[in-house]
């Protein structure tokens, strides 16, 4: 296979797809991993450690991972050319070996390359970023009950004004697409049209309904209560609002939802248990103040891309922070595990933050790839570590009596915690 810098492990094999979208794994599935920017260099090699531990102690031997290095971010400047972020190498690989890993990868505000992530999850059309949010017993919480946080993030990851269309401001694109606004749109709301950027907010029925499509049938398999479908539809009413009305149309047409009262909730009856899921909605800025106070009452949450990534780290806050806040971007056939936050440049390279969230992202992995007893470990030693309040600086600072651990430290608690 003719890469010109990655190395393919000649011990390991391929992760196919059927055609049922289910997986064929090999006892030695290679796996390619992004180690990220910033501290990337810290946790990617922990979560491997903790991850190959895990596998090692659930199968003694008759399974294990080939880990593959592909390029993305600041390393890829590095081992290819200065202007090389996202080889095409680096493409063809994940999409190739299926299930891939990735650390956090830098992008700069106001100019400079564009979202490299963002770019990973539209070149490979991984239309879902799934978010589970849950409570470990003993982490550090503002909330007094954050057990009641239990709810499963679906962000739509490819449309939205995340996709990245812009046009800076005092420049002839902005002016015009200003002037076509003005002249042929009939708009004259824009206040300053002299000085204005514009940005472009694509969101589509057909993304909309494979999104809440996913979430729905992750509701009917792991026999959630609810979907709420997330929105700023009162003010964005053929973006957002349209987002929320497809997603009802969906319940409705594809599931068999029926109105409650006169709607727009509805409810079906779950086909695997008989049990009834509703399918609601909720305003965006309500909701924040919801999911802070009435937890328990949100459990499947489906919305557009920024309000995912604002509602991602507000959740992840309330059980603990995003150092535990795990992620994957899925297609119908791709998988990539991210974890939730970025590159935290101030700590990186220190062996200090907590690895934590990377290495759930791990634990979903192992799971996608149905090594469920490898995942249980990983829940297990986290849960354990976390217990003995043997953890990083980020819950010890909140901890009375805690226990200081490196990131590598913590790695190896949880191993000694499985
Ligand atoms: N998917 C990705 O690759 C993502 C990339 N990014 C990128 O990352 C860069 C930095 O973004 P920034 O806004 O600083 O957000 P970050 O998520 O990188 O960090 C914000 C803060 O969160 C806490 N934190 C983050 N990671 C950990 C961890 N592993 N353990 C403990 N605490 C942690 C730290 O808090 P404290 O200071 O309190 O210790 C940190 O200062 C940007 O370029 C952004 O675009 C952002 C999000 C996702
Ligand atoms: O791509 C980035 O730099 C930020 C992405 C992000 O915050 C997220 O996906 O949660
Ligand atoms: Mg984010």
């Amino acid at each position: 296979m003719g890469y010109q810098k990655i190395v393919v492990p000649a011990d390991g094999d391929k992760i196919t797809v059927n055609a049922d979208q289910s997986l064929n794994v090999p006892n030695n599935p290679i796996i390619p991993f992004i180690e990220g920017d910033g501290i990337g260099v810290d946790i990617t090699p922990v979560m491997q450690k903790v991850v190959d531990a895990s596998v090692e102690k659930a199968y003694g031997g008759s399974k294990k991972i080939a880990w593959m290095e592909v390029y993305a971010g600041e390393k890829a400047t590095r081992e290819y050319t200065p202007d090389t972020w996202l080889p095409a190498e680096t493409l063809e690989a994940v999409r190739d070996f299926v299930v891939s890993i990735k650390g956090p990868m830098t992008t700069p505000v106001g100019g400079g390359i564009r979202s490299l992530n963002v770019a990973l999850r539209q070149e490979l059309d991984l239309y879902v970023c799934l978010r589970p949010v849950r409570y470990y017993a003993g982490t550090p919480s503002p909330l007094k009950a954050p057990e009641k946080t239990d709810m499963v993030i679906f962000r739509e990851n490819t449309e939205d004004i995340y996709c990245g269309i812009e046009f800076q401001a005092e420049t002839d694109s902005a002016r015009k697409v200003i002037e076509f606004l003005r002249t042929e749109m009939g708009v004259n709301k824009i206040r300053f049209p002299e000085t204005s950027g514009i940005g472009v907010k694509p969101v589509s029925r057909e993304g909309t309904e494979r999104l809440v499509r996913k979430a729905i049938q992750y509701a009917i398999d792991n026999d959630r209560d609810s979907v709420t479908l997330v929105h700023k539809g009162n003010i964005m009413k053929f973006t957002e609002g349209g987002f929320r009305d497809w997603g009802y149309g969906l319940a409705q047409k594809e599931f068999g939802a029926q109105l409650i009262d006169n709607g727009p909730w509805c409810s079906f009856k779950n086909p695997k248990t008989g049990r009834d899921i509703v399918v609601k909605d909720s305003i965006a800025d309500a909701f924040l103040q919801q999911i802070l106070l009435r937890p328990d009452e949100y459990d499947v949450i489906a919305t557009l891309n920024l309000n995912g990534d604002y509602v991602s780290d507000a959740l992840a806050a309330q059980v603990g922070g995003i150092g535990i806040a795990p992620g994957a971007n899925l297609s119908d056939s791709v998988a990539m595990f991210e974890a939730t936050h970025g590159t935290a440049p101030k700590y990186a390279g220190q062996d200090k933050v907590n690895p934590g969230s990377l290495i759930l992202s791990a634990e979903m992995m192992l799971r996608h790839m149905g090594w469920t007893e490898a995942a249980d470990l990983i829940v297990k030693g986290m849960e354990g570590a976390i217990a003995a309040k043997t953890v990083t600086y980020d819950f010890e600072r909140l901890m009375d009596g805690a226990k200081l651990l490196s990131c590598s430290e913590f790695g190896d608690a949880m191993i000694a915690n499985m």
